[in-house]
């Protein structure tokens, strides 16, 4: 931890410097320099895994209010004909045959009302938009386009067409019909859509749970840093970015640097992926390669061609429907739904140290004043029914589920951003049932200097047609991504003025000519909703 810092400082100097120091073939983190993976490549192993383990998991029903930014599951078929009556399209009125006609004073009819009785040939109606059309109408004519005359006549200002002003029943849709394919994402027009075709729940994918462990003794909740601890930058920014993403945050835990605490609540997770921050280099108190080793986890990708972040790793658990292959037991007074002693966990609705909810400022509580070991917070989630936690029953059989991934951060923060979109998006849009996200090509401002052989993420932001890179991109700093709106993908060799890029959109902007295409990023986005970071609430969680 704090002891490796002084070799990854700001910087791209920093970065080139790093490979030639690189005496052996051991990467940082205990993997060989040879195992990493090259990005493009890593990203498609984490939608694949991320694919695989969809495909294990169950659709769930859920009311109209909590599917916004849910993938359906199933096709939306309409419930119902759309209109399903002949509609009138104006206010006016309704009329059967050639005029004038004879004015039916005693019929108005109004939407929402029963049918009218049958309208006889040469009568007319005053009917209201969305009015049953009677039967026997063959026309609406607009009010500003009649005129009644002293007899009680109905007069047309201009010509009548059979069939003007009725939207005749199924005009939109039979009953049966395919509205929206499976692997639609609900939007707002989505949810209008549905309801209109009479439906009150939708089957939507499942949102990937997860689970963020932040790591590191030298991280204060609060407060200015001191004595060489810094702030905690990971933990609020994690929860809002992976609920961006289609997750379900369940909690944010601090865990210091204690392997014993990292192993019980990696094991004890009742997430379907975890995310960790810190520790995966090959420092005395990095802790996330034993522990994965020790839980049985597979490496899928253990190290990227991409600066910063490349100690970042993606690790599977299972598929623990397997026989013999879920996790180990947790350490001995710990179980899924405890927190691990030494851990600080961040609950739904329990904001943590440092992250006050509104008008109730936490106290200044730095990471390592954990509570008491054993001391479980009010509020953790208890493990869902459907997962199968190391502490099933010895010998009773174990609920089949699907295989749950670990997604290991690296400490400094924007390479942790790089591991976010390197590693973590793709695992969960394939997790939630999107289609991986496709970057868009812009052209750079001024030359980027790249990497000798790996790739660079650069934040970038537009500029009109441009993208200009921003110069606060050191693995450690926080200061260009927070006023970027994109990561440029900087090819080896790095990239000449003009020159086209592939640029990773942010989840809260949008790419260029796709503003109209991301409501919720200025809508109904939970990153847009106040509350504290682990608020954790269902509705909505899942709008990417
Ligand atoms: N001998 C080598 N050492 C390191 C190498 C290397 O190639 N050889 N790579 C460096 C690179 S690059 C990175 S990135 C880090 C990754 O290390 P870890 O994932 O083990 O991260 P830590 O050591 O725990 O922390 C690194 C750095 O980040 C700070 N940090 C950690 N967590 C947070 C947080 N939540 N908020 C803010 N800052 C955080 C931590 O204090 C360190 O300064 O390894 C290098 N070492
Ligand atoms: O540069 Mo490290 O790559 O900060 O992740």
């Amino acid at each position: 931890m704090t002891v490796e810092e002084s070799v990854s400082d700001d910087g791209v100097d920093d970065a080139l410097a790093l490979v030639g120091r690189r005496g052996t073939d051991r990467a940082p983190g205990g993997a060989h320099a040879h195992r990493a993976t090259p990005w493009p490549e890593a990203r498609a192993v984490a939608a694949r895994a991320g694919t695989r383990a969809a495909a294990a998991r169950r659709s769930e029903q859920v009311p109209l209010g909590r599917a916004l930014g849910r993938v359906l599951a199933e096709p939306l078929h309409a419930l119902t004909d759309l209109p399903s009556f002949d509609t009138s399209a104006m206010d006016g009125w309704a009329v059967a045959g050639p005029g004038p006609w004879r004015i039916d004073h005693g019929g108005s009819v109004l939407a929402g009302h029963a049918a009218a009785s049958v309208l006889a040939d040469g009568d007319a109606v005053r009917i209201a938009t969305g009015a049953r059309v009677p039967s026997g109408a063959t026309a609406v004519v607009r009010s500003e386009h009649a005129q009644a005359d002293a007899a009680g006549q109905l007069h047309a200002r201009r010509e009548v067409v059979p069939g003007q002003d009725i939207r005749p029943r199924g005009q939109e849709c039979r009953s049966g019909d395919r509205l929206l394919p499976a692997g639609s994402t609900v939007t707002p027009a989505v949810l209008g859509l549905a309801a209109a075709a009479g439906y009150d729940e939708l089957t939507v994918r499942p949102c990937p749970r997860v689970e963020v462990l932040v790591l590191g003794d030298e991280l204060l909740t609060s407060g200015l840093p001191h004595e060489g601890l810094i702030r905690d930058a990971l933990g609020p920014l994690l929860g809002p970015w992976l609920r961006a993403l289609g997750a379900e945050v369940v909690g944010t835990r601090r865990i210091g640097d204690d392997a014993e605490a990292l192993y019980a609540a990696v094991t004890g997770s009742a997430a379907d992926v975890v995310v960790t921050t810190g520790g995966t280099a090959a420092g005395p108190v990095d802790h996330v390669h034993p522990v994965l080793a020790k839980a049985g986890a597979t490496l899928l990708v253990d190290g990227v061609k991409v600066r910063p972040g490349h100690p970042m790793l993606l690790a599977e658990f299972g598929p623990a429907d397997a026989p013999g292959t879920t996790p180990s037991a947790p350490a001995p007074g710990t179980t899924p739904s405890a927190p691990a002693p030494g851990t600080t966990p961040d609950t739904p609705g329990t904001p943590a140290p440092g992250i006050p909810a509104p008008g109730n400022p936490a106290p200044g509580t730095p990471a390592p004043g954990n509570p008491a070991p054993g001391t479980p917070a009010p509020g953790i989630p208890a493990p869902a029914p459907d997962i199968t936690g190391p502490t099933d029953a010895p010998g009773g059989p174990a609920t089949p589920r699907a295989p749950r991934h670990l997604v290991g951060l690296p400490g400094n923060p924007l390479a942790a951003v790089s591991g976010l979109l390197t590693l973590a998006e793709p695992l969960l849009r394939a997790l939630a049932g999107r289609p991986v996200s496709v970057p868009y090509r812009v052209e750079v401002r001024e030359e980027i200097q790249g990497h000798p052989y790996d790739t660079r993420l650069v934040p970038v932001v537009r500029r009109g047609a441009e993208a200009v890179p921003l110069h606060y991109n050191g693995p450690a700093m926080l200061r260009g991504i927070a006023v970027a709106d994109g990561m440029a993908v900087v090819p080896p060799g790095g990239a000449r003025p003009g020159q086209s890029l592939d640029v990773l959109a942010l989840p809260w902007s949008a790419a260029p000519g796709e503003a109209h295409q991301r409501p919720q990023v200025h809508q109904a986005h939970p990153m847009h909703q106040a509350g504290p970071v682990d608020q954790g609430e269902d509705e909505g969680v899942c709008f990417t």
